[in-house]
């Protein structure tokens, strides 16, 4: 003998309805079957509704009952010939006359007791189940309530097992045809109807299952099986195919809802399998739950699904008087469970300080109440401190089977959570360690069960990308993380996905991604007055977990905004020196923020694009080497410069190759004055621990005197050409003495300058081509031979590489 059970999603129409008696006739060829159905879809939702509005006087009330009436009427119609309908919508008729009573005597008398609500809505479940026990060729209607046993709470009956197991076994066992049982109803002993509580149709089929020792129980829903996580909050949320009876319940209590979280139970007693199954998608193998026999499951991953309680209330009973005290716990939840109050997390310390507990926001003002009144003179005399109760918090359970004995789980759990900036305020698991519950703020809810789903490897771990800049440097790196992102997400199962793009004047915002074939064309205008401020705002209410903030701009605004950004625990990947460049103060804010966040800060690209120029002095200094000197050439643009100059251009030609080719800052005079070079020495001087501002700096310009005032880059490189004789001079002179001239610098003793230098025909630095840097570190283990790094120190390619190399550090970090 099978159970099968049908939700109301399965149940929304004549069709459905048509869908669902194929299903039934392909079990019936196997065997025996017992039918269990819930309202049909939405009508729990409707009666309630109408319910409501009659209590309120709203005269509304009769119109959703009539919808109600019209739903089953026209569904009857679809699915009888004439004959038949009339027969059908006849002993309908004789209920829904009832139920319109009973709503109009609710509506006279402005009052609605749980007792008649668990009544109202017993008629959802008793129509489907006349319909469709009519539909099938050898269905017949069963009551619930004849059937299932429960005290005389209305709307959440506590079911007497063994007085139902007796009914059901005499009305059921030796049954012919196909009995089709109303879900979710029951009744008192008194015949007072009640109700399971919501989704309680599951839990009648699994106390029809057990009490027949049905070889298994199928759950007929609309979705494939029961998930890793809630497939609408979390995105890559994939159907498990096996799940053990003990973490359905962990999961199906902290709210996974696919399941009634009573309805387990009885199934493991009897050890019979329940099947999830989707009524709309009959081929797909759903989950089975079970005990954990199959090796499958064995060789699972620790966590098997996360869970959440969108909605709880934490209560937080502290003070020194407890500790040590026995009967508090006792007298805390005696009086709770008294009036009913359900608890659905416990966490206390060893301190027995405080006891904290998660219940139903909707029970938070009663239980408050009630526990101060019960520990009243405690409070009085400063024993307990004022009951505290902190609203808008979640509830996420994260369960498995395997996590019991296998050491790190809980690191790893509270690591992703810590690097996400997740705040954990209250933390139980239970000596099976198979389920580790955490309360957190309900903002975070999302972000925090997607993070944990990747960090445990239920699904691809991603970084979400917001990007800042559309120009030469972002361009690049857009086309480069489109390009390799394929070989990221097969390779490193990493996705790098871009979120959000914005300049000054337009921005492209996608949670799933942005096409980036197509990401010009996704960018829609912003309004006038919105600055970066503006976009950091939309990327922080989208929370979404490990996002990285890339700055592809020259901008000092947009720089300031770093120690926001990483005290936000959102890591930050800049090329714009503007930030470890600016004024000591922001160099210090963005330091200290980094250090007191979990979010990472780098900047690689800020000195010699792509050259490993940073994180080859973090090493030296990190390591223990004392650094004496760093010399060398630190600008792209004016290496270029003198570069091609030796072959023979003309320096304000040469400028604008420079900035054709991507080496220039936005505006070119940053790099002929040295301010970009400064800026880089002005960060290696920082890094190397000197307290130093920009103008500490000694720099000489290149940028003639009537260059140096407002105008176009055009007009600047058009008024350039008044020292081009100049330098064409300057370099034949050199020459002659068998030297070149370039523009270098030298950091030593905490002094920095930089300038045009004359070096010989055959040292390093004239041998330097194209947009080279090199850097000279000279240290106590570097003295003999200095440690040098060279290479191309400019460009979009090779920046975007350095930017895309710094983003995906900070993935191997965050995820
Ligand atoms: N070129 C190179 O080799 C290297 C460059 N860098 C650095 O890379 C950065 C980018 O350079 P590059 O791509 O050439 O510059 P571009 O001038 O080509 O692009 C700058 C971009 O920043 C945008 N922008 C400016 N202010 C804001 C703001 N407040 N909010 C949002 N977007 C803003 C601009 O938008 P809009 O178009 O609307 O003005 C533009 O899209 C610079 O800081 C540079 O120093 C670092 C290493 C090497
Ligand atoms: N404009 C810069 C680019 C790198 O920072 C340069 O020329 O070096």
């Amino acid at each position: 003998m099978k159970i099968y059970k049908f939700g109301g999603s399965s149940l929304g129409s004549a069709a459905r309805i048509r869908k669902v008696a194929a299903i039934i006739a392909g079990a019936r060829s196997e065997g025996p079957l017992v039918v269990v159905v819930s309202a049909l879809f939405r009508c729990t939702d409707m009666l309630l509704e109408s319910a409501n509005e009659a209590c309120l006087g709203d005269e509304n009330y009769r119109k959703t009952f009539e919808e109600f009436d019209a739903l089953h009427r026209n569904i009857a119609a679809d699915l009888f010939n004439a004959e038949v309908c009339s027969d059908v919508v006849s002993a309908m008729s004789d209920e829904l006359l009832e139920l319109s009573d009973l709503l109009h005597g609710v509506f006279l008398l402005r009052e609605l007791s749980e007792k008649s609500t668990a009544l109202i809505l017993s008629f959802g479940e008793r129509l489907s189940a006349r319909l469709i026990s009519r539909f099938l060729p050898d269905g017949y209607y069963v009551d619930g309530r004849n059937l299932v046993v429960t005290d005389s709470n209305p709307l959440c009956a506590r079911v007497d097992r063994h007085a139902t197991e007796k009914r059901i076994q005499s009305a059921l066992s030796s049954c012919s045809g196909v009995p089709v049982v109303t879900g979710y109803i029951a009744a008192a002993p008194d015949g007072t109807v009640t109700t399971l509580g919501r989704g309680g149709s599951d839990y009648t089929a699994s106390l029809v299952g057990a009490s027949l020792s049905a070889s298994e129980i199928v759950i007929w829903t609309d979705v494939d099986g029961f998930y890793s996580a809630d497939p609408k909050r979390v995105r890559d949320a994939r159907v498990l195919p096996y799940i053990s009876y003990a973490e359905a319940m962990e999961l199906s209590h902290a709210g996974a809802k696919i399941l009634h979280p009573f309805s387990i139970q009885p199934a493991m007693k009897a050890s019979i399998p329940v099947l999830i199954r989707n009524s709309f998608n009959p081929d797909a193998p759903g989950t089975r739950i079970e005990r954990d026999v199959q090796q499958e499951m064995k060789d699972r991953l620790p966590v098997t699904g996360l869970s959440s309680i969108n909605k709880v209330v934490l209560l937080n009973l502290a003070g020194s008087g407890m500790v040590g005290v026995p009967g508090i716990a006792s007298r805390l939840f005696s009086c709770l469970a008294l009036h009913g109050i359900n608890i659905i997390f416990i966490s206390q310390a060893s301190s027995e300080q405080s006891i904290s507990l998660a219940i139903n926001p909707l029970q938070a003002e009663k239980a408050k109440k009630i526990l101060e009144a019960e520990f009243h003179s405690e409070i009085e005399s400063r024993l307990i401190d004022p009951l505290l109760i902190r609203r808008s918090l979640a509830l996420i359970a994260v369960v498995g089977n395997n996590m019991s004995g296998h050491p790190g789980v809980s690191a790893q759990l509270f690591e992703t959570l810590g690097k996400n900036g997740i705040n954990v305020i209250a933390v139980a698991q239970g000596a099976n360690e198979m389920n580790i519950s955490l309360v957190i703020e309900s903002h975070d809810e999302d972000k925090a069960l997607n993070c944990i789903h990747e960090s445990f490897f239920l699904s691809q771990r991603k970084v979400h990308v917001f990007l800042a800049g559309t120009g030469t440097i972002a361009k690049s790196l857009l086309q480069q993380i489109s390009g390799h992102r394929m070989n990221l997400r097969e390779e490193k199962d990493l996705d790098v996905v871009v979120c959000g793009i914005a300049n000054t004047r337009m921005i492209a915002l996608n949670n799933d991604g942005i096409d980036l074939e197509r990401w010009q064309e996704e960018l829609r205008p912003r309004a006038d007055d919105a600055g970066i401020e503006d976009y950091i705002r939309l990327l922080q209410e989208r929370n979404l977990h490990n996002t990285i903030f890339v700055d592809c701009t020259a901008s000092a605004k947009v720089a300031e905004r770093y120690p926001e950004l990483l005290k936000a625990n959102i890591s930050v990947v800049t090329a714009n020196k503007l930030g470890m460049a600016g004024p000591e103060t922001l160099y210090r804010e963005i330091v200290d923020a980094e250090r007191a966040s979990n979010a990472r800060f780098l900047y690689e690209t800020n000195v010699g694009a792509g050259l490993p120029i940073i994180n080859t002095l973090n090493d030296l200094k990190n390591s223990g080497d004392k650094i004496i000197s760093i010399e060398g050439v630190l600008s792209g643009t004016l290496s270029f410069i003198f570069n091609e100059l030796r072959s023979g251009g003309t320096f304000s030609e040469i400028v604008r190759r420079a900035k054709e080719a991507g080496y220039t800052e936005p505006d070119p005079r940053d790099d002929l004055s040295g301010a970009d070079f400064a800026r880089k020495f002005l960060i290696l001087g920082r890094e190397l621990g000197f307290s130093l501002e920009y103008a500490d700096v000694v720099c000489e310009s290149l940028v003639p005197v009537d260059c140096r005032g407002e105008m176009s880059a055009e007009e600047f490189l058009v008024r350039l050409r008044s020292v081009d004789d100049f330098y064409a001079e300057e370099i034949r002179r050199a020459a002659l003495e068998q030297m070149t001239i370039a523009y270098a610098g030298e950091i030593r003793n905490g002094k920095a300058s930089i300038g045009v230098k004359r070096v010989p025909l055959e040292s390093p630095i004239a041998g330097l081509s194209g947009s080279e840097n090199m850097v000279v570190f000279t240290t106590e283990r570097y003295r003999a031979t200095p440690l040098v790094v060279r290479g191309p120190g400019a460009g979009a390619e090779v920046t975007a590489g350095g930017v895309f190399a710094d983003i995906l550090r900070i993935a191997s970090y965050l995820v």
